[in-house]
């Protein structure tokens, strides 16, 4: 592509040297079969010209798409690397415009930027040097504004870079608030603040548009610059050129040369300025893209051996302490020993830990201090494949992907069949919602599962587990959100799904964790009591405290129900 593009300037430099002989040789002379042969040599040269030009940028166009793809391509392979500590520092807006716009800017400008430099410096070297060639006099002349062109020109880019940074920043906010307005539509609406966030969002857009003036103003001015400074180029080498055909020094179709000559290094000058300002704004988007792509994995898998090992679900928790932000310390030297098949419920406060001793458990953060052994081994030593494929976890709110149920379903195994997903339905009773639904099977979930309710959500995710089917299972249980009707047929299907099991159940109603083999309470990071059910209540402690007054409010809603 170089050689086409090293082609295409040579081709362009050389057309005012092959004007000049025309006019020299055939229009002079007044030679009608030589105009014939040079209008033949005019119309191949133009038509090289124009193929060449679509040739490279059809190939340019490839490059920048190959290149694009394959950046992409290993940074989503990177995002499924990097551990949930990475989602928590960074925010999914600025993630999503590094490996679109950001992606998008420095494969195009590479590409582009490599095509601009390359035609422009053959291209005006080819005139200087057919210029000096010709007469090296009237080329000093010519060139004499080339330095300030230059110099102007790039000096000119390095201002408005900055104005246009300026606007970038408040372009990357704009951004960010299109995303919170979005995410968090339901929640304006429901608070009625729908004028308030219009008029903060008003003020954003009102300072990027004042910056965005500022920085088209000196804009504005760059190109008249370098078309005033090319006038003074053509403006010199109309008078040295017409003072040397006065006196006969030079020929016409020299002087026109030159005339063309200074008037062609107008715009690849003009191109590669822009071109160098382009390079600095991909200079910054390919840092970011870098920083992305370097970030550490803070979870380091091991190798995965050929055969999958498989989980049988004893697993160990040894002195583990936890802090997801350095020095707040969120769990404190927590050690349990559960046993493949037992189920343990935990309960507490918000914010007590719950969830960090499950996501733990889960290895999706490692322990900052301390030990946990699966089947008596370290579990950084057992690869997240094999982890991951014996667990199932249903979250309290379950991400449902813009898909069929069906689809959705098949994501806990990929390769099974309609009749094993149907099976798997009926297995925990959610059969009969799906086909009650206006597709059945085919129905499709919606952007995140926002068509289905939250307990058919945790259903259909429940479906996911039994077709996986787990040694280890995790239950964030959902809180008040769940009708009566649904929460008799979640118990049932978690009633199903905890058989033969390692559990975890992150219980918010006490009544959902009477069976559970062991029920720790979790209080700011430490488990304060530890028991079955009937254990804790004897102990009058927390737990019963808990409990009680549960049962209490429970007793009271209904009654209220009932009135
Ligand atoms: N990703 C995070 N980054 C920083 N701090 C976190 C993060 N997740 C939880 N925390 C903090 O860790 C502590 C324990 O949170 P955790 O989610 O484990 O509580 P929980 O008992 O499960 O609460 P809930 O019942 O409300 O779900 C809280 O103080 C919480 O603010």
């Amino acid at each position: 592509m170089i050689t086409m593009i090293i082609i295409t300037g040579a081709v362009e430099g050389s057309m005012p040297f092959i004007s000049g002989w025309i006019i020299d040789n055939v229009v002079e002379t007044g030679n009608l079969d030589m105009l014939k042969i040079a209008g033949g040599i005019y119309t191949a040269v133009i038509i090289a010209q124009i193929t060449t030009v679509y040739w490279f940028i059809f190939h340019a166009g490839k490059v920048e798409s190959g290149m694009a793809y394959n950046i992409r391509k290993r940074g989503f392979a990177k995002l499924q690397r990097l551990s949930l500590s990475f989602y928590d520092k960074n925010s999914a807006g600025t993630t999503l415009s590094k490996l679109t716009s950001d992606v998008g800017r420095v494969c195009g400008t590479i590409t582009w930027g490599i095509i601009d430099y390359t035609w422009g410096t053959v291209m005006m070297l080819t005139m200087s040097i057919l210029m000096f060639i010709r007469s090296w006099q009237l080329a000093l002349v010519t060139l004499a504004v080339m330095p300030i062109l230059f110099g102007g020109g790039f000096l000119f880019q390095k201002i408005i870079i900055n104005k246009y940074r300026a606007v970038r920043k408040i372009n990357g906010i704009i951004t960010g608030a299109y995303n919170e307005g979005i995410m968090g539509a339901r929640t304006v609406k429901t608070l009625s603040q729908e004028e308030r966030s219009h008029s903060e969002f008003k003020d954003k857009t009102h300072d990027m548009k004042q910056k965005a003036i500022k920085a088209g103003v000196i804009g504005g001015i760059f190109f008249p610059f370098v078309g005033f400074m090319a006038s003074v180029g053509t403006a010199l080498a109309l008078w040295a050129g017409g003072v040397s055909v006065a006196n006969e020094v030079i020929t016409y179709g020299m002087f026109a040369t030159f005339i063309f000559s200074s008037m062609q290094f107008f715009y690849p000058v003009y191109q590669m300025s822009q071109t160098f300002a382009n390079l600095q704004y991909a200079r910054a988007a390919g840092e970011r893209i870098i920083d992305l792509m370097d970030t550490e994995e803070e979870i380091v898998d091991c190798t995965e051996s050929d055969i999958p090992r498989k989980i049988e679900g004893n697993i160990e928790f040894k002195n583990v302490s936890f802090e997801y932000v350095k020095g707040e310390r969120v769990l404190k030297n927590f050690s349990i020993n559960i046993k493949k098949g037992e189920s343990i419920a935990l309960v507490g406060h918000t914010g007590s830990g719950k969830s960090t001793i499950v996501n733990l458990a889960c290895r999706f953060y490692e322990p900052t201090e301390g030990t946990i052994l699966i089947d008596g081994k370290d579990y950084k030593e057992i690869s997240q494949r094999d982890l991951h494929s014996s667990l199932g976890y249903v979250l309290q709110s379950p991400y449902l992907f813009n898909d069929t149920i069906m689809e959705n379903i098949r994501f806990g195994r990929l390769d099974a069949t309609e009749e094993e997903i149907i099976q798997a339905c009926k297995e925990i009773n959610a059969h009969e919602f799906i086909m009650n639904l206006e597709f059945g099977y085919q129905t499709k979930a919606g952007e995140s599962g926002k068509l289905l309710s939250t307990g058919q959500k945790q259903l259909i995710s429940m479906a996911r587990a039994v077709l996986a089917d787990p040694s280890i299972f995790v239950l964030d249980e959902a809180t008040s959100s769940v009708d009566g009707e649904s929460e008799v047929k979640i118990q049932k299907a978690t009633d199903r799904l905890l058989e033969g099991r390692t559990s975890f159940i992150i219980a918010h109603r006490l009544s959902t964790v009477v069976h559970a083999d062991r029920i720790l309470v979790v209080d700011k990071g430490v488990v304060i009591e530890e028991g079955s059910h009937n254990e804790l209540i004897s102990l009058e402690g927390h737990y019963h405290k808990l409990y009680t007054n549960q049962f209490f409010e429970e007793r009271e809603a209904e009654l209220l129900k009932e009135k």
